[in-house]
């Protein structure tokens, strides 16, 4: 007896939960049309052919199947198609008219065509297995708007393993047919999510090549806390409580011995008088790490062209840097506040000449001025352990320890910040063994040692346009280290560095 095996309304969008994979793809009517397989286990596959309106909500996996095709097959699209791939915000792109014709209701396709017995295209290579799945061509029936799926006896119908699929004739077929509307989807849907960022603009340029990030990952403003991080509430977080706005020369905070949000801040040595220096010292010669009472170092320039840039010391010392926080007394002005304000730059995401993205920035840069956090999914060492055993050698880490405070805190209880799936656009910066950004360390509660944010600097003028990048190895772990060079043998499991510089070191990570 048939039984139908999947029954959808036939103005269906496919729901990216409902899809396993997309596998193939083929022209129809002078259309792209691709393959989907639901979910369901291999096993009992099922496949519909659809249009690329039905595959709005799961475009990254048509950007999945488009991109694995493309770097196994290392067939580029023709010159013409990249020219015209040229896409920039800035100016209206040719596919931005294409996206809105193939978007509007009245050209939405029905949910499935070719697998209905009226399209049923005759298949070469049939691998029909008595124990393997049957369901495919001239099986998908319309009746009373659903599209029906069955399984079928009728010798007529022509039946193939669906585990086994495509099949050669199909991928013959595929390698004639280019995924131009696919790839023009694709980059519209990530143009779109650029667009929807909150504060100054991001673009994305990618003038070499039809490839477009993942949208396999979402833009988010802050972090995300994940399962078991513990995170102090903000009614819990101490602030300074003797500072003024108005105090000094009215940046706040400016008396960084009275400032509480300062307490753990680098001590400022040059300002030690000489019972403070004898002090600091037997306390450091004790291994005592209190600092109280001691002139420290205020993070941030005040006044002139570079007011808000991150100083020198902090700029090369890589210490924690304390802002104030909600509950200080010192006012939204207090010039103690930078980090927490955001992003002010402009930045671009775009294709470098290696097979990954990159950023820069739309305008010129000072040195010691912050670019943007990095934000991303907050998880726990053993969570950032599972995932990175999970990801295999080769693949790109978007892993960060926020491991400042080892030492107060053992290095089994500091969180990670995964930027991989969800993040900012300081997530496409690329390592250079000689960069021109810093990532460094911002705490906003100083007692708490775990929840800690991360932050990008410029470490020295970058001109508008230069590619942004920072050392993925931060100084203290080089100096564990150390006796590391290029040479070391582990090619196999190490990313080799493609930064250039004459300093480069030859690995990531190294
Ligand atoms: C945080 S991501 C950077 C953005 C990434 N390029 C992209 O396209 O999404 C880190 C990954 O980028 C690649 N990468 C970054 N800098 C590199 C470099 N200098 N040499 C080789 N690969 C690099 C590595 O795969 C690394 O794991």
């Amino acid at each position: 007896m048939s039984r139908p095996q999947v029954v959808v309304p036939a103005h269906y969008r496919l729901w990216a939960p409902d899809v396993d994979a997309v596998i193939c793809h083929r022209s129809s009517l002078g259309r792209e049309q691709y393959l989907v397989r639901w979910k369901g286990g291999r096993s009992s596959a099922v496949l519909s052919w659809h249009f690329l309106p039905d595959l709005s909500h799961c475009l990254h996996l048509v950007q999945k199947y488009v991109e694995a095709r493309r770097s196994s097959s290392h067939t580029s699209q023709d010159a013409s198609q990249q020219r015209d791939m040229t896409y920039n915000r800035k100016r209206k792109a040719p596919h931005d008219e294409l996206q809105a014709s193939l978007l509007t209701p009245s050209s939405m396709s029905r949910a499935s065509s070719v697998s209905s017995a009226e399209n049923v295209r005759p298949l070469q290579a049939h691998t029909h297995s008595s124990s393997g799945p049957d369901i495919y061509n001239g099986i998908l029936q319309r009746k009373g708007g659903f599209i029906y799926a069955k399984r079928v006896s009728s010798n007529k119908v022509q039946r193939v393993n669906a585990v086994k699929m495509p099949t050669e004739a199909m991928l013959q077929e595929a390698s004639n047919v280019k995924t131009t509307n696919a790839d023009m989807q694709i980059r519209a849907k990530f143009l779109r999510r650029l667009d929807a960022l909150f504060g100054p603009r991001v673009s994305f340029v990618n003038v070499n090549d039809p490839t477009t990030p993942s949208l396999d990952f979402e833009f988010i403003q802050e972090n995300e806390i994940g399962e078991g991080v513990e995170v102090q509430p903000d009614e819990l977080i101490v602030g300074c409580e003797k500072c003024r706005p108005d105090m000094g020369q009215n940046r706040g905070c400016e008396y960084t011995q009275k400032c509480d949000c300062l307490e753990f801040a680098a001590v400022d040595e040059a300002r030690l008088n000489d019972e403070q220096r004898a002090l600091f010292e037997a306390r450091k010669k004790a291994g005592v790490d209190d600092t109280a009472g001691l002139p420290k170092r205020f993070p941030y320039l005040s006044t002139g062209r570079h007011a808000g840039c991150l100083v020198n010391f902090y700029l090369d010392q890589r210490h924690i840097i304390y802002e104030c926080n909600e509950s200080c007394n010192c006012g939204p002005k207090c010039k103690n506040r930078n980090v927490q304000h955001g992003r002010q730059v402009e930045l671009e995401i775009f294709k470098t000449p290696h097979p990954f993205f990159g950023l820069r920035c739309k305008q010129d840069l000072l040195k010691g001025q912050f670019i943007d956090t990095y934000v991303g999914e907050v998880i726990t060492n053993a969570e950032a352990d599972r995932r990175e055993a999970d990801s295999g050698p080769g693949k790109a880490s978007y892993l960060f320890t926020l491991d400042k405070n080892v030492g107060a805190i053992a290095l089994e209880d500091c969180y990670t910040i995964d930027g991989e799936k969800k993040s900012g656009p300081t997530r496409f910066m690329n390592h250079s063994c000689d960069p021109n950004c810093g990532v460094y360390t911002v705490s906003y509660n100083k007692f708490d040692y775990k929840m800690l944010t991360l932050a990008l600097f410029a470490k020295e003028d970058i001109p508008a346009g230069a590619e942004l990048t920072f050392d993925y190895m931060d100084r203290d772990d080089m100096e564990e280290d150390e006796t590391q060079t290029a040479d070391d043998a582990y090619p196999g499991a190490k990313t080799k560095c493609l930064c250039g510089s004459e300093r480069c070191r030859g690995y990531l990570w190294v």
